[in-house]
């Protein structure tokens, strides 16, 4: 179980107006949840998102992972940005077993579990390949791979699908779901999709800028279908989902002084 309690981020500003990016947030996610954090530009999901990752210190309140406190960086996390940080010059199973290597794994060891987890997320035939020849789809698999190489307790996701086209991110929204299905990792998914929001998580939280935080908290449970059926179709068009896109796009866009108070 990850705890957050009452964390606080302040970064110093220049002009001295403190920028308050997390402000006394508390959210715990369980093992086999996924918490989707959703909200505008700014209201510090990623701020959230680099605390757990260890990246970034707390200015108050503690995070903590199965009772340890996260103070720095661990393999018990990973993490997949938006922008693909994969080794150009090593291939594909290589950028897999990295943090393995890193661990001081076999190198017989770590290249069958990369193959594993490659085989997990549908790359098997593309091992030997070298990074530039994958499309920005298949880059974000390898980097979901590589994220799950070192076993971690938690999936850290920062927009991972949003420079996409429209038509792979949906196959990527599918293979998370089914990569969640067979690991039943606890995951954290920041989005600005309402859509992908609502599709992949078991708890949407809805944040909020100036400062930072949780305004509206909803449980959802359509990424069970969309993990069996992988149509997302229905899904899309089920009227909870067109109701709690409503209610959620109309927190994200409500003034700041209306919005105080709304926590569900
Ligand atoms: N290192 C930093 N120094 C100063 N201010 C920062 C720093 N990092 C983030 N901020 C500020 O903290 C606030 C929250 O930023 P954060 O990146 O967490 O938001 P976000 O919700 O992830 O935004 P986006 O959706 O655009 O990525 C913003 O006002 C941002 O300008």
């Amino acid at each position: 179980m990850l705890r957050i309690r009452d964390a606080s981020v302040t970064f110093p500003a220049s002009d001295g107006q403190d920028v308050h990016a997390l402000d006394h947030v508390s959210l715990d996610i369980a093992p086999a949840s996924i918490v989707v954090a959703v909200g505008a530009s700014g209201c510090g999901k990623s701020t959230l998102l680099n605390a757990i990752a260890g990246f970034l210190p707390l200015s108050e309140g503690t995070i903590t992972l199965d009772g340890q406190e996260i103070v720095a960086p661990g393999g018990d996390r990973g993490v997949v940005f938006q922008k693909d940080t994969l080794l150009p010059w090593a291939n594909v199973l290589d950028n897999v077993a990295l943090g393995l290597k890193y661990r001081g794994v076999s190198r017989g060891e770590r290249h069958e579990r990369s193959r594993r987890l490659l085989e997990l997320v549908g790359l098997a035939d593309f091992a030997e390949k070298p990074p530039y020849e994958l499309s920005g789809g298949m880059r974000q698999r390898v980097g979901i791979a590589r994220a799950l190489a070192t076993d971690p307790k938690i999936l850290l996701m920062d927009e991972p699908f949003g420079a996409l086209d429209s038509l792979t991110r949906e196959t990527m929204q599918q293979l998370l779901a089914s990569v969640w299905a067979k690991t039943g990792k606890q995951i954290l998914f920041i989005t600005h999709s309402i859509e992908e929001a609502l599709t992949l998580g078991t708890t949407i939280v809805v944040m909020s800028p100036r400062p930072g935080r949780i305004v509206a908290r909803f449980d959802a449970d359509f990424v069970r279908d969309f993990a069996e059926s992988g149509d997302i179709g229905p899904i899309q068009s089920h009227p909870r989902f067109i109701e709690l896109r409503q209610e959620i796009r109309s927190l994200i866009h409500q003034p700041e002084g209306a919005r105080r108070g709304t926590l569900q």
